[in-house]
C-alpha cells in the first residue's frame, strides 16, 4: 500500500497534559455530619486540554514542555497547602477547575500556541470535575 495515499482529514487537534499536587481542604458549606466538612487531603490530578485548528512545526498544538509554568504554579502556590486557607472560595473540584482555567488563560495562554478548552480536576480515583472554557 502507498501510505502517501492516506488522506489528511480536515478537523481540529486536541492535546492534554496531566499534573498533580497534594493538598488538604475541608468544605464547611456541607453539613457537619458530611465527612467532607472535616479537614482531609487529596492527591489532586489536574488535566489541561488544549486545541488548535492547525499545527505549529514540527506538528504540535503546543509543545507539552511549554506547559511547565503551570506545574511551577501548582508547586509554588497549591502543593502541600491547605486550600481552604489560601483560595478565596470553597475549594470544591468544580471551583478549583474554573480557578485553574482562569490562571492558565491569564498567565500562560498568551505565550503559547493553542487555546485552553477545559481543565479537569480529579480528587480521587473515582471522582472528577471539569470546567469547559466558553468561547475558546
Ligand atoms: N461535586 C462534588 N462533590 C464532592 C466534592 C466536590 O469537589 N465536588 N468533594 C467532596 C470531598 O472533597 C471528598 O473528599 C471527595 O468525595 P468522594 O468522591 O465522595 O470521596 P471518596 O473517596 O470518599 O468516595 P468513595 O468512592 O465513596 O470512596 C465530596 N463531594
Ligand atoms: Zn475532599
Amino acid at each position: 500500500m502507498d501510505l502517501r495515499s492516506v488522506p489528511l482529514l480536515p478537523g481540529a487537534f486536541t492535546i492534554g497534559k496531566r499534573f498533580s499536587f497534594e493538598a488538604g481542604h475541608r468544605l464547611p458549606g456541607l453539613p457537619p455530619e458530611h465527612k467532607c466538612s472535616r479537614q482531609h487531603g487529596h492527591s489532586y490530578e489536574v488535566e489541561v486540554i488544549l486545541t488548535a485548528p492547525c499545527l505549529e512545526e514540527p506538528g504540535f498544538v503546543t509543545d507539552f514542555g511549554a506547559l511547565s509554568p503551570f506545574r511551577t504554579f501548582l508547586d509554588a502556590e497549591l502543593d502541600h497547602r491547605n486550600l481552604h486557607e489560601i483560595l478565596p472560595f470553597e475549594p470544591t473540584s468544580e471551583r478549583l477547575a474554573r480557578f485553574l482555567a482562569g490562571w492558565f488563560i491569564q498567565n500562560l495562554q498568551p505565550k503559547i500556541p493553542g487555546r485552553l478548552v477545559a481543565v479537569l480536576v480529579r480528587e480521587t480515583g473515582s471522582s472528577w470535575a471539569r470546567f469547559d472554557v466558553e468561547g475558546q
